[in-house]
């Protein structure tokens, strides 16, 4: 982004400023809460916790306690009982940035606020078309492009659970079996707060055609997150993961790729920067970077993810 564009849409914290922001919120989290955040990412460090993500976790407290006044008084002011539209954060960026490991940390700090207690989680992944149907369509080399993912049903379904449905269904996905899990789902059941991960969900289809064109995901989302490195990086964090995923799921005699368990380091990190270099890169230059300037907030990481700054849109 343009330094003048970017002055003009947001203000911008390096890493100091912005862990000073964390004021009132509590320094100490609790031995569960420790735990839970170490059991996610064992190479997450809790200065990292402490300095970006408690700050952040203050302003979403603000924000989301604002709207939710503001339900109030149209409650009030219809003289109609209190309405329940869960509060959605959405979370973007590129394949391997870090948006699972940040939509999880949000989600365990967000429900140590009273004001809104259950928050939940899903994942864009599920919303990818079956293995079969992207094998019959020629898609498998564009897994992450817009046209592997069910795009009406992610709007149908995020549009479910902003209107307050009780009982929604979302499509769970498995690394192990690259695929959709046919027999598992998860039940969303109106959450003070949804998070909703995923590369695409500042994705607008304006390149479809006019009669596909409908309401975007971004329609139905309050505050939106992207989350940034430059791509050096990314594709080393891209190839770190594939090496911890060949000793992990890869292992699986189940897994798809269970064939890339017996390879050397060289041939793993041969094999990843390939898939990075045809499907991930291309995609994070055509289809995911571009949307960047639509998020109300930006994360910017450095080396060995750690927050350089933090941009806020005004
Ligand atoms: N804050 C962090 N500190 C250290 N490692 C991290 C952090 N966030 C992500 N990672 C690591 O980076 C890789 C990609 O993270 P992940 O959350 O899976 O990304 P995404 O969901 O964007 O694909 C993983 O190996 C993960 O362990
Ligand atoms: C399923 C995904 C599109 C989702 O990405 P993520 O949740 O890792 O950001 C991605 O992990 C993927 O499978 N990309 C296709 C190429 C590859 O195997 O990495």
């Amino acid at each position: 982004m343009q330094n003048s564009i970017q002055q003009a849409l947001y203000l911008s914290f390096q890493r100091q400023k912005w862990s000073e922001l964390r004021k009132s919120v509590p320094l100490t989290l609790s031995q569960e809460e420790l735990e839970n955040l170490r059991g996610m990412n064992e190479k997450l460090s809790l200065d990292e916790v402490t300095d970006i993500y408690l700050p952040l976790s203050r302003l979403l407290n603000l924000i989301v306690g604002s709207k939710q006044q503001r339900g109030m008084i149209v409650d009030k002011f219809l003289e109609q009982r209190a309405s329940h539209s869960p509060y959605i954060i959405s979370i973007a960026g590129s394949v391997a940035v870090g948006k699972s490991t940040t939509a999880r940390i949000l989600q365990t700090l967000l429900q140590r606020w009273p004001e809104h207690p259950k928050v939940d989680l899903v994942t864009t992944d599920g919303f990818l078309y079956p293995l079969a149907d992207l094998k019959r369509k020629g898609l498998l080399q564009r897994k992450g492009f817009p046209e592997s993912y069910d795009m009406k049903m992610l709007v149908d379904f995020i549009s479910s659970v902003k209107a307050g449905d009780k009982h929604v269904l979302a499509p769970v996905y498995s690394h192990v079996s690259y695929d959709r899990c046919h027999d598992q789902h998860q039940v969303i059941e109106q959450p003070d707060i949804l998070i909703l991960e995923g590369l695409n969900v500042l994705q607008t289809g304006l390149d479809s055609p006019v009669d596909i064109r409908r309401p975007f995901v971004s329609d139905f989302v309050d505050f939106s997150i992207y989350v940034d490195a430059k791509e050096h990086l990314l594709k080393e964090w891209y190839q770190q993961r594939f090496l911890q995923f060949r000793k992990g799921a890869f292992s699986d005699p189940k897994s798809f790729f269970h064939h890339y368990a017996s390879l050397s380091d060289e041939e793993a990190n041969s094999i990843s920067a390939n898939i990075w270099d045809t499907i991930n890169g291309p995609n994070l230059q055509l289809n995911i970077q571009p949307t960047r300037e639509r998020a109300n907030l930006i994360l910017q990481k450095g080396p060995n993810h750690l927050m350089d700054k933090v941009l806020l849109r005004k």
